[in-house]
């Protein structure tokens, strides 16, 4: 059951232990990692085996916890949304003026030359005192296709999200990842009309990712392009499926992240804008977390007895890796809500203020709080 789920995790609280819970999108499963002492594991090189939980700038340690315990239950989410009180975002006139001023800096930047493209960001502070728990089953109801977790260290912090992008998921050597871009309020149930900002922004993705991967897999396809709904926002998506060489699945990993969804292209000057500029630290916001290097047993031939099965079964190691996107960072009294959007030579810098502020809600609108 779900509350025992919460229980058992509401322990953890008290006791100062790790844990995570999570859903998988569009899943009926509820499931609880926990880690029976407060170590922290830093990740080495992705060999690792546990829920990782990974910085925007892998030059911080990203952080496995070892699955001592997994709990699995079912989950009944209610088809009714839950009643969520209608927050109003604060108007900061002063975060607004700045904020616009670095989105300013950014286009200069890109009119210039120096990159195509930068993902810049903000983070709102907003009071809450409401019960983890109860926040997180809002979570669980409002947002059924999105990877929605609870994540606590105690030496670390405790992360909420709901985010709506895969950053990669292996089966053996096969391998699904994702360009997601471009944002559009929904409004009814009408289809969104992507102008040639949002277009060539998410095409800048898929092109990226296309060509980081090529040379380091072994195959690689795209879909076509379609338009997803993630919570009240519309995002452009491309899929794209490949296959990589036995034991490459770290050095695919690290080509992806971050990707110019999260970080921007040129790679490296977009990320040094970002550090330079941003003025504050995404920690694990843009990172990415989930399963890594799961073991799961394929059996090859169906039809064949138990007792002489062991011969035809392999092992698959297998990854489920989110973006931590439509997220924040829980403390005692208050959350800190992290946002941002990409910026391109045809951004509006008011534009971009307000994508920010319709993201945020993904988040704010599950918190009672004023
Ligand atoms: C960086 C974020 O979103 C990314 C993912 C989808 C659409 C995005 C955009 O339209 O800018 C961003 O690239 C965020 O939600 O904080």
């Amino acid at each position: 059951m779900v509350q025992e789920l919460f229980e058992r995790a509401e322990n953890c609280l008290k006791e100062q232990l790790p844990f995570v819970l999570y859903s998988k999108p569009n899943d009926i499963e509820l499931i609880g990692v926990f880690q029976n002492n407060d170590a922290v594991h830093k990740v080495k090189d992705f060999t690792e085996t546990g829920f990782v939980f990974a910085p925007f700038d892998l030059s911080s340690n990203a952080i496995v916890l070892k699955m001592d315990a997994v709990e699995k239950v079912q989950l009944n989410r209610s088809h009714e949304s839950v009643p969520i009180e209608n927050n109003s975002l604060k108007n900061n006139s002063e975060e607004k003026s700045r904020y616009t001023k670095l989105i300013s800096n950014a286009i200069d930047k890109i009119h210039k030359g120096e990159f195509n493209k930068v993902v810049l960001s903000r983070k709102i502070e907003v009071d809450c005192k409401d019960d983890y728990f109860d926040i997180y089953l809002r979570i669980l109801n409002e947002y059924k296709n999105a990877f929605c977790y609870f994540w606590h260290h105690p030496k670390i912090g405790t992360w909420m999200g709901a985010t709506p992008e895969i950053l990669v998921k292996s089966n053996g050597s096969q391998f699904t990842t994702m360009s997601l871009a471009g944002t559009q309020n929904s409004i009814g149930d009408a289809m969104p009309q992507w102008s040639d900002k949002e277009l060539n922004e998410q095409q800048l993705v898929t092109d990226y990712i296309y060509h980081t991967l090529k040379d380091k897999v072994i195959s690689l396809n795209s879909s076509e392009r379609e338009s997803v709904k993630a919570g009240q926002l519309w995002h452009l998506r491309t899929e794209m499926r490949g296959t990589f060489a036995p034991n490459k699945f770290g050095a695919v990993l690290k080509a992806l992240h971050p990707t110019p969804a999260v970080c921007g292209s040129p790679l490296k000057k977009a990320k040094k804008f970002i550090l330079e500029n941003e003025l504050y630290k995404r920690t694990f916001y843009t990172g990415f977390l989930g399963e890594l290097n799961m073991k799961s047993e394929l059996s090859r031939n169906k039809n064949r007895k138990n007792q002489e099965n062991s011969a035809y079964r392999s092992v698959l190691k297998t990854s489920e890796l989110f973006v931590n996107l439509r997220c924040m960072q829980l403390f005692k009294d208050k959350a800190e809500i992290y946002v941002g959007g990409g910026i391109t030579a045809d951004s509006i810098p008011e534009k971009e203020w307000e994508e920010t502020a319709l993201k945020s809600k993904t988040m704010f609108r599950i918190l009672n709080s004023k």
